[in-house]
């Protein structure tokens, strides 16, 4: 039996499914990109068979999927079978669907070399025809808070009533608070009302991908056919459009013709349309004749709610308190939350506690000290002076210049949402300023955000840079 074998055989099987994949998850951690860690590996729920000779992980969708099968499936294989001593067999399959009578395909082996089928994600709405939706992310399942509320509203809105108002919709924002998890929910509502409907998400990698496919087999007859023929599209990420001219190209026809037949159009970026780059005029002006939302990262009680509902999705329960403690740590976005909750359940049913405050401060050591290595309020007002261009010094002076003023009150605004820091200590690094002013400063910005688009990207930018 080797180390590894030992030491998870020693440990009650319960759970220790859980601890070879976290373990295999911390070792990537540790060798991986941050970006790319953040991106592919973290997200990913395992399933880890009982004599741990299979372990199965399940994607969001079919493009990670293809993405995770041909950038990491023999890196995470390698990494599991140096843990455990033995070979292990990987397995990528799509995050199942409810049991209903939808089909839901088995998942993709993913043996290296071979070239297997991708896993079938997409069900049938009009016979023969893929939606690839998945059914899991619904209206049901994604907890509405400030962040999100007009933009679900607005998604609410196109999924009853396609080809009226709002179209496009283009909802943007930073990554993991939720724009896939809303376009899904459109397509799968729709479907539950018009089973009929021609239904397509897809990621804009994917559409490229098409687009290069009919233009060399030239077969653009079929993707014209293909994608004017929609009811209904839903398409993620379309800054991935950039300095693609034939695709963009393309797109714009597929645009022209969908909204002549009142066809609706969903689509999510990762900034407003304006602040989209190397994208042609006449497409980005498109992209938002219709209606443009944000999803802004999730606010406390948010998330508050987010870990509970899914915590009880997972079986488990969160007891409230400790739920408020993980969401006031973990501020970025939902899927970092995804990742902390599922390390406290790890950890939890591998050490066979209950879940508490302290358990979830042992389970989420590394990520809490990161955190407070990292945001500090001194590194707030040094990076948001260099972002605006003033000096550090400004930050604490009693200068009053709306040049100067503005940045500071923004680096006040950040420091109240990034740091633990209470308002009146947040004024005493500002310059001895009353807390009052540092309340003035975080209401003002929090206000104008929620109007100001510009304002509302520079943050994205700001807080990005700050969380590293
Ligand atoms: N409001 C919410 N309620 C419940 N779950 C949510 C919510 N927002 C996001 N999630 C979950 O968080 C995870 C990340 O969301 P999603 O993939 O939709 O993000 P995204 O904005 O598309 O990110 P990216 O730009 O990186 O693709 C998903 O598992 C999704 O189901």
């Amino acid at each position: 039996m080797s180390e590894g074998q030992q030491k998870l055989a020693s440990t009650a099987s319960l759970g220790a499914g859980d601890s070879l994949w976290q373990a295999c998850v911390e070792q990537l951690a540790q060798e991986l990109p941050e970006q790319q860690y953040n991106t592919w590996i973290k997200p990913l729920a395992a399933q880890v068979s009982d004599d741990f000779s299979k372990v199965t992980l399940f994607v969001a969708n079919r493009f990670k999927l293809d993405w995770i099968r041909a950038q990491y499936a023999s890196r995470i294989a390698g990494t599991l079978e140096k843990l455990y001593g033995q070979p292990v067999q990987l397995e990528l399959a799509l995050t199942p669907r409810e049991a209903s009578a939808r089909t839901f395909v088995a998942p993709a082996s993913v043996e290296m070399g071979a070239a297997p089928e991708p896993a079938e994600m997409a069900e049938d709405s009009a016979p023969g025809f893929k939606t690839r939706l998945n059914s899991a992310l619904t209206f049901e399942t994604l907890v509405e808070g400030t962040a999100n509320r007009m933009a679900r509203a607005a998604a609410m809105h196109v999924s009853g009533t396609p080809g009226q108002l709002y179209n496009p919709l283009f909802i943007y924002g930073g990554v993991g608070l939720g724009k896939t998890h809303l376009v899904h929910a459109v397509g799968n509502k729709l479907l539950q009302d018009r089973p009929q409907a021609k239904v397509l998400y897809i990621h804009a990698e994917q559409f490229v991908s098409d687009v290069v496919k009919a233009y060399q087999r030239k077969t653009f007859d079929e993707f014209k056919e293909r994608y004017h023929s929609l009811d209904l599209l839903l398409i993620d990420d379309v800054q991935f459009f950039a300095n693609k001219d034939r695709t963009q190209e393309e797109f714009f026809n597929a645009f022209e013709a969908l909204l002549a037949k009142k066809s609706h159009i969903v689509m999510t970026s990762d900034t407003y349309p304006k602040g989209l780059t190397d994208i042609h005029e006449r497409l980005v002006s498109r992209f938002d004749s219709g209606l443009t939302v944000a999803i802004e990262p999730p606010e406390l009680e948010m998330r508050v709610a987010i870990l509970i509902n899914k915590a009880r999705a997972e079986g488990a329960e969160m007891p409230e308190e400790v739920a408020f403690f993980v969401a006031k740590n973990v501020r970025s976005n939902v899927r970092e939350l995804e990742g902390a909750l599922r390390k406290i359940l790890a950890y939890s049913r591998f050490n066979q506690k209950e879940v508490s405050i302290q358990l979830a401060r042992e389970a989420l050591r590394d990520l809490l000290s990161i955190q407070n290595r990292q945001i500090s309020v001194e590194n707030i007002q040094k990076t948001v002076a260099d972002y605006y261009k003033i000096k550090v010094a400004d930050m604490y002076s009693k200068k009053r210049p709306a040049s100067i003023a503005r940045p500071r009150q923004i680096a006040m605004y950040l420091a109240k949402e990034l740091t633990q820091k209470s308002l009146p200590e947040i004024g005493e690094l500002f310059g001895g300023r009353d807390h009052t002013t540092v309340l003035h400063a975080v209401r003002k910005i929090a206000g104008e955000r929620q109007q100001l688009t510009e304002l509302n990207q520079q943050l994205h930018v700001l807080e990005q840079t700050l969380k590293g």
